[in-house]
Formats: structure tokens, sequence, C-alpha cells
């Protein structure tokens, strides 16, 4: 087996995912497998780890993230140029959408023992996408990423000290809720051009535009229901024209992937993608705040190998639930 190096995020989950990772630990001193754990001191630090884990000698190693899809996206950023390195994750956040996409179980000890098994084998190679700033400064997503309303609202709540006590009483969905009202009535629409593959698109009065790698975001909803994270393609989705309360129907069909068949929701697939806009829109990936439009962004096909149950026909009869199996 490759070796196993951890990057433990102790903070994610509010804290919780420290329980998380000595329940994790006390499982892999049963099993007698041998592990390097490393815990985060301070965001970025992830990036910094999975780099240095993956420049310390060429040999094949596992690089497992144990957090949120804020860790994971920061040891994708940190590993995805070292060919040898194959990523897992355990979910120990409060959104864990990677989890969702990649089929792996919502359960920790069980994701453990998902991990161990597959680590057996071989990764299963994945796209990525990279997304290039306007300073151009590199920032590579594994889920997704996405401009506007949505990364407002998402700079809005991680920025929120309402996070941290609603977390604590398990109610941290109403977090998201509080600032999706707030701003639903005082957010501006903007116009957008968009190109995908060279195709100009022009769209007036956008509320959001997302580029997806895998169906979920924001901690379950299924923005982009047929997204393949193997298929070479994005799927896109651009939200315009809606009045404030139809939007609001919107979002909560998107928890059922419903939304894509509103009028007002247009969806595309691509590998090259620039998002140009009139005033400068909150961009995040995988959830995390990294700047504002403009912006172009590229697949980056097979880029990383990861530790995944999705086509995984021998995984289907096992007993682990998969994080999604909740909804
Ligand atoms: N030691 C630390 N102290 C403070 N923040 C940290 C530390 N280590 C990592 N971080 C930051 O914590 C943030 C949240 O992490 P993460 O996204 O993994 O958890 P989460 O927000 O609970 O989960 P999710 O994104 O799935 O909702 C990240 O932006 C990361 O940079």
């Amino acid at each position: 087996m490759k070796e196993i190096y951890f990057i433990v995020n102790p903070k994610a989950g509010n804290g919780h995912c420290f329980t998380i990772w000595e329940r994790v630990e006390r499982q892999l001193k049963v099993k007698k497998v041998p592990y390097l754990a490393f815990f985060t001191e301070y965001p970025g630090h992830a990036s910094i780890l999975a780099g240095q884990i993956a420049l310390k000698d060429p040999e094949q190693k596992m690089i497992i993230a144990v957090g949120g899809d804020g860790t994971m996206h920061e040891v994708v950023n940190g590993a995805v140029k070292e060919h040898h390195i194959t990523l897992g994750f355990i979910p120990g956040g409060s959104g864990n959408d990677f989890s969702r996409g990649f089929q792996v179980p919502v359960d920790p000890v069980e994701a453990l023992e998902v991990i161990l098994r597959l680590a057996k084998q071989t990764g299963q190679p994945i796209d990525v996408g990279k997304i290039t700033m306007n300073d151009a400064h590199e920032h590579y997503f594994i889920n997704n990423m996405g401009a506007g309303f949505d990364a407002t609202i998402s700079y809005e709540v991680n920025q929120s000290r309402m996070k941290a006590i609603l977390n604590k009483l398990s109610l941290g969905r109403m977090v998201y809720v509080f600032f999706l009202l707030k701003k639903l009535f005082t957010y501006k629409t903007s116009t957008i051009d968009l190109s995908i593959d060279g195709e100009k698109h022009i769209f007036e009065q956008t509320w959001f535009v997302t580029v997806s790698n895998q169906p979920f975001y924001g901690g379950g909803m299924k923005i982009a229901p047929a997204a393949e994270p193997d298929d070479g393609l994005f799927d896109i989705t651009v939200v315009q024209r809606l009045s404030r309360w139809k939007l609001l129907l919107v979002f909560i069909s998107v928890f059922w992937g419903r939304h894509i068949h509103f009028k007002e929701v247009k969806t595309y697939i691509g590998r090259d993608v620039s998002i140009r806009s009139q005033a400068k829109l909150f961009v995040h990936a995988d959830g995390e705040h990294i700047g504002f439009t403009p912006l172009d962004i590229h697949l980056q096909a097979s880029a990383l190998q990861v530790l995944t149950r999705r086509k995984r026909a021998e995984e289907v009869e096992l007993k682990e639930r998969d994080s999604n199996d909740c909804y």
C-alpha cells in the first residue's frame, strides 16, 4: 500500500473535526495501519502541507484530507501538479459536498474503511478546474466554482460569527437561509458576458453562474444534476431574469435538482469558460472566497487521482452508507 498522510483541519465543522479525527486515529491504531498526520494551524496551511508532502520524495503517496470542502480545496491546490499523489477525503466539515459527489460515506470511520479498501487499488483519474484571475493568480477547484449571488452568500456566511453559534446548535443550515433572505431583497443582478469554448453569450439581470465538476454544492444542493467529474466537461448553470420570490423557489428546488426545469435557468457544457461582468462579482471555488470577476476557467482532464466509490461496481453492495444517502 502507498504511504498514507492525513491532513486534519481541527477547526472544520466548528471544531467537531478534532473529535472526528480522534475516532479515525483510534481505528488506524486498532488496524495497525502506519500513517503520518499533520494538523492545519491557519487558513491556507493545508495547501502548504500537501505541497511539502508531495515534494518530499517522488514515491507514490496518498494524502487524505480530514475536514470540510475548504480543507479538500486547499489540499487539491497543494497537490494538483504532483502526479504521484492520490487524494482521499474523510468528511469532518459542515457541508462535505465532496463526499456527496464522490460517494464517500458520511460516517468518518466508515469513510476510513472505504479509503483503506480503495487504497489497495489505483485511484480514479478525475478532472479539475483551473481558474485564472485578472491578476494572473491561479486557483484549482474539484467540486465547483460560482460567481454572483451564491458566492456573495457564501462569503457573508463564512465571515459571520452566527455560523459558529448555529453550527454548535446543529442549525448550521439556518445561517445560509438567513443570509439568503437578507441578500435576496438587496442584491443587484448584473449583465454577464460568458464565453463557453469560444461561443459568446450575454446574460442580462443575472443572479449567478456556476461551473460544476460534480453535482453538489452549498451543503447538498444538486446544482448540476448531470455533472460527472471524469467526462472531460464542466456543467455550467446560469440563473437570470427571475423575480426575487421566484429565485427563492429555484433555491428550494435545487435540493432535488429540479431547478433546471425553470425557463430562467440555462445549462451548458464546455471546457473553457470566461466570465466578465459589468460589476465586480464575488467568486468562490469549492465554497471558498477567492476574489472577484473577471476570470477564465480551463478544464484539466484527468489531472488528479482520487479515492472514490464512483463506478466501482464491487463497492455498491457493501454496507457503508454514502454521504448522500441521508437525502
Ligand atoms: N487551524 C485553523 N484555524 C482556523 N482556520 C483554519 C485552520 N485550518 C484551516 N482553516 C480554515 O478553515 C476553513 C473551513 O474549513 P472547511 O471548509 O474544511 O470546514 P467547514 O467550513 O466546516 O466545512 P464545509 O466547507 O464542508 O462547509 C477553511 O477556509 C480553512 O482555510
